[in-house]
């Protein structure tokens, strides 16, 4: 088993002094909105009326699926580390949005079904060469749950030492929309029709298959409410990789910043481990895949952007950090009333 994860809730002691310091900005009040909202979530998860973004950067955790050779994607499965190259060459969307944005990357292979050896810039945190079949059986064995959940904990903490204070999370793996929905289903006992989405794109026939294949898979386990199991079961490498990771950033005191369907799927089944997780999670876009915003209901979360994205890479996430620098830069840098001489409400 893996260590337990201890995640305070997030102090709420600076609430007023944060909110007081809101609203004196020379703004009617509440006329930020989320940004408001946000810049209080992030001063509190710091535990400053002065948060910032400091080395924000994008991790993308990529993994295979067994549930890939039941026709479930629209595209075959060697995407997956052909995708992994490009990101690698830095030519993918995230590549470019974090580029153009002051975003980090970094790849992770979680357990792609490819060698990578000597692919420079790579993270070697492959746990197998993709999950086993879930429509037949358990996707991963308990103790390559646990080696994901630790080493996705571990890079976390790294890059916390090395000065991260605000974590992206994306990933990439052919068919991780079916993991995605059945957590969803599972955990948060949503109806598989309503889970289930198109992914990368699937046609009318193609949604039809897919339905029946997860509807065959849900049927091999009864209920499951607990997040270890559930990852076990039908999780991937890299939903359970990014779980550990969501984990271990929550314990360092990072904001995590939740991308799409896949991405939120881990923070789902994060949350059945350690609920507390969901106080540093900012929800960057709701995605286009059916599903999320079923997701997103389930997580509690409101999504900042609405972009019709369903690409995955962490692509909604990267795009919505500027949204928590402007935040930060309205706690930190905007005049008060008293400091602009200007009149507040009578
Ligand atoms: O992030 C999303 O909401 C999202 C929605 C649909 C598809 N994707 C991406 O597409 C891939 C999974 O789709 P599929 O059809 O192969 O299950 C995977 O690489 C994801 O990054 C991502
Ligand atoms: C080309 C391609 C790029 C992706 N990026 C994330 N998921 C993806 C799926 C496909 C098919």
């Amino acid at each position: 088993m893996s260590l337990p994860f201890h995640i305070m809730p997030v102090s709420t002691s600076l609430d007023a002094e944060l909110q007081h310091a809101i609203d004196n900005k020379t703004k009617p009040l509440g006329a930020l909105g989320r940004i408001e909202a946000l810049a209080l979530q992030i001063g509190r998860i710091q535990g400053t009326l002065r948060p910032t973004v400091q080395a924000p950067r994008v991790m993308v955790f990529a993994g295979d699926h067994g549930v890939a050779h039941e026709g479930v994607s629209a595209y075959p499965q060697e995407v997956t580390w052909q995708m992994v190259m490009n990101f690698l060459g830095g030519g993918a969307a995230v590549n470019v949005l974090a580029r153009t944005l002051g975003v980090a990357v970094q790849v992770v292979d979680a357990g792609v079904n490819h060698d990578f050896a000597g692919a420079p810039g790579m993270v070697h945190a492959k746990v197998a060469m993709g999950t086993r079949n879930f429509a037949l059986e358990p996707a991963m064995s308990a103790a390559q749950l646990d080696e994901a959940l630790e080493r996705g904990r571990s890079l976390a903490r790294e890059a916390a030492n090395e000065g991260c204070q605000v974590l992206a999370f994306g990933e990439m793996g052919i068919a991780n929309t079916s993991a995605a929905s059945m957590l969803l289903h599972k955990l948060a006992g949503v109806p598989l029709a309503a889970a289930v989405g198109r992914g990368t794109g699937l046609d009318d026939a193609g949604l039809r298959h897919k339905l029946q294949v997860l509807e065959r898979a849900a049927a091999r386990t009864g209920t499951l409410t607990d997040g270890r199991l559930a990852l076990q079961e039908y999780g991937g490498f890299e939903i359970a990789m990014m779980a550990g990771a969501m984990l271990g950033a929550a314990e360092a005191g990072l904001v995590l910043v939740i991308d799409g369907f896949i991405t939120s799927s881990a923070l789902l089944a994060a949350k059945a481990l350690a609920p507390a997780v969901i106080d540093h999670a900012v929800f960057a876009h709701q995605s286009a895949e059916a599903g999320h915003a079923a997701m997103l209901q389930a997580l509690g979360g409101s999504a900042l952007l609405h972009l019709d994205l369903r690409l995955g890479e962490g692509t909604g996430a990267v795009l919505a950090v500027p949204l928590l620098r402007a935040a930060c830069a309205v706690l930190c840098d905007m005049a008060s009333f008293a400091q602009a001489g200007v009149s507040g409400r009578d």
